[in-house]
C-alpha cells in the first residue's frame, strides 16, 4: 500500500484549475521529485496535502486512510511535515530560539499543562529543541556552537537545514521539502543534495517530496520524477524517461541541457 496516494486531487481557485485531477502515490522509502514550470501547480499540490488548502475535488489518503480535508495540523499528526518556499525562520532570533518556536506543532502540551504542569511542558519543549539540535548538528556539526548566534548571521545553507531539523522533529514518515535549494549557490546545492541523502540514511523509511526546479539535483536526488503542466500532471518516471518526453520537453525543459 502507498504511504501517500492522491486520487484526482483538484483546486481550482476563482476558474482557474491550479491542481486538477492529479493521481499520485509515493511508498516507504521513496524519494519522488516534482518539477514543471512557474505556476504549474507544484507548491499548491503540497499545499492541499498539508492541509493548507482544502481540495475542491478529489481524495488523498495516508496509509489507506482519508486525510482530505484535515487540518494542518491533523495532518502533521498523520506524519506530514514541511518545509516552505520562503523562509519561516525569525532572522532576529538566535537559531536555538527558532528551533523553539517551529516545535509548536510538534508539542503534546495542553493550555492545562502549560497552566498547571509548567515543569512537563519545559520538559517536552527541552526534549523537542534537543531533537532538533542533534538533528541540526548531524547535518552541521558546527552549528552547536552556534546555537546562540542571531539566524541572520549563519550563512543561507544553514537556515535551511534550521527549518529541515524543525521539519524532521517527531519523525514524521513524510518530509515535503519545496525547493530547498532556491537562493543557494552551486556548492550549497551540492551540499544540500548530501544532506538530502543524509535524511533518507538517518531515517531510513522516510518518503521526500521535493520541488525543484534544479535539474541536477533532480538527477541525483529522487528516484522518480512527476512532472506537472498546467495544474496537470504531464509525466512521471526516471530521470532519464522525463527528460527524454516530448511533452516534458516542450513544455518545461525547452532547450535546456539535459
Ligand atoms: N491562493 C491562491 N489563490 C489564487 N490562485 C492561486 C493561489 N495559490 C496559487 N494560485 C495559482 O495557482 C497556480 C499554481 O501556483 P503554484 O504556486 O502552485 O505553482 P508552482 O508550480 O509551485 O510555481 P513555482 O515553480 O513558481 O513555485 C498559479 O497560477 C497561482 O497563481
Amino acid at each position: 500500500m502507498a504511504l501517500l496516494e492522491t486520487q484526482k486531487l483538484s483546486i481550482n481557485f476563482g476558474g482557474l484549475w491550479a491542481v486538477k485531477d492529479v493521481d499520485f502515490a509515493i511508498h516507504s522509502g521513496q524519494v519522488v521529485g516534482l518539477i514543471g514550470p512557474n505556476g504549474s501547480g507544484k507548491t499548491t499540490f503540497l499545499n492541499i496535502i498539508s492541509g493548507i488548502y482544502q481540495a475542491t475535488k478529489g481524495k488523498a489518503y495516508v496509509k489507506g486512510e482519508d486525510i482530505t480535508g484535515l487540518k494542518p495540523f491533523q495532518i502533521y499528526q498523520k506524519g506530514i511535515s514541511r518545509t516552505y518556499q520562503s523562509s519561516r525562520l525569525c532572522w532576529d532570533l538566535s537559531v536555538a530560539d527558532n528551533l523553539v518556536i517551529g516545535l509548536y506543532t510538534s508539542q503534546k502540551s495542553s493550555l492545562f499543562d502549560v497552566l498547571f504542569r509548567p515543569r512537563h511542558c519545559n520538559e517536552e519543549i527541552y526534549a523537542g529543541v534537543q531533537e532538533a539540535m542533534d538533528l541540526l548538528c548531524y547535518f552541521n556539526p558546527d552549528l552547536v556552537d552556534k546555537r546562540y548566534v542571531l539566524t541572520k548571521n549563519i550563512p543561507h545553507i544553514d537556515r535551511r537545514r534550521i527549518e529541515i531539523s524543525r521539519a524532521l522533529v517527531g519523525s514524521p514518515s513524510i518530509l515535503l521539502l519545496d525547493e530547498p535549494t532556491a537562493g543557494l549557490n552551486e556548492e550549497e546545492t551540492m551540499t544540500m543534495m548530501k544532506d538530502i541523502q543524509k535524511i533518507k540514511e538517518k531515517i531510513a523509511d522516510i518518503c521526500i517530496i521535493i520541488i525543484e526546479h534544479d535539474m541536477q539535483v533532480m538527477k541525483e536526488v529522487p528516484e522518480r520524477i512527476v512532472v506537472f503542466n498546467a495544474g496537470e500532471k504531464i509525466a512521471e518516471g526516471t530521470y532519464h524517461d522525463v527528460v527524454n518526453d516530448l511533452c516534458v520537453i516542450n513544455a518545461y525543459l525547452g532547450g535546456a541541457e539535459r
